[in-house]
């Protein structure tokens, strides 16, 4: 298997054992250099994924290519949909299902969640001292594409000062140039998530 999908297999291995990708959670999608972008077929253990379980879709949600015909796309397309039209440079998106990510959604006001001013924001693309970086918080509504169309409408507006948002009591979908630095970009949120639980727990004030 010479595509994309090889990294977002290998990808889902890692979230999986970390815990943020349990069961059918979450979901993977690169763009294809033959053309549109590969996504998790949905309901998917993340796992145990192989080459069967993606769908090749052009953006506007045609499929190009589906290997296993049985397999319906993630049931959040509309989603990664919203991200590549907002966001050319985007090449991999990752959405992971973490304790700390549905923990900290409740610290988000007016649609905003203040990440810690940490180190690690650098890696995320925000060098300067002491960044004021507020995260995106969207509700989780029933029906995913009535999200996709409040993300795409708000970051098409404002994009976000760091490449990721959040859905509250749902997840983080993070995005990069690869799928390599799309991997980077989740570990390092989901750092600064855990530290702010872990801060909150341990009573330290000023963090946030
Ligand atoms: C068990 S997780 C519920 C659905 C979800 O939020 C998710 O990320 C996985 O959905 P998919 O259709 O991509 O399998
Ligand atoms: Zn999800």
């Amino acid at each position: 298997m010479a595509d994309e999908r090889k990294a977002l297999i290998a990808a889902a291995c890692h979230f999986y054992q970390r815990g943020w990708m349990v069961g059918t959670a979450g979901n993977l999608s690169a763009r294809s250099a033959n053309g549109g972008f590969w996504i998790t077929a949905s309901g998917r253990h993340k796992g145990e994924l192989d080459e069967l379980d993606f769908i090749r879709l052009d953006l506007d949600g045609m499929v190009l290519e589906a290997p296993d015909v049985a397999a319906r796309p993630s049931a959040e397309t509309s989603i990664h949909q919203a991200i590549y039209r907002c966001f050319p440079e985007a090449g991999a998106i990752y959405h992971v299902h973490s304790v700390e990510a549905n923990v900290v959604s409740h610290w988000a006001a007016d649609g905003r969640l203040r990440l810690p001013a940490l180190e690690m924001l650098k890696g995320l693309g925000r060098w300067e001292a002491e960044p004021a970086v507020d995260l995106p918080v969207f509700e989780n509504l029933p029906h995913v594409p009535d999200i996709a169309r409040r993300i795409e409408a708000q970051l098409q507006e404002a994009p976000p000062a760091v490449p990721a948002l959040l859905i509250h009591l749902h997840g983080a979908t993070v995005w990069g140039p690869s799928p390599r630095a799309a991997l980077h970009h989740t570990e390092l949120l989901e750092y600064i998530f855990r530290f702010m639980v872990t801060a909150r727990m341990a009573g330290l004030g000023g963090t946030q």
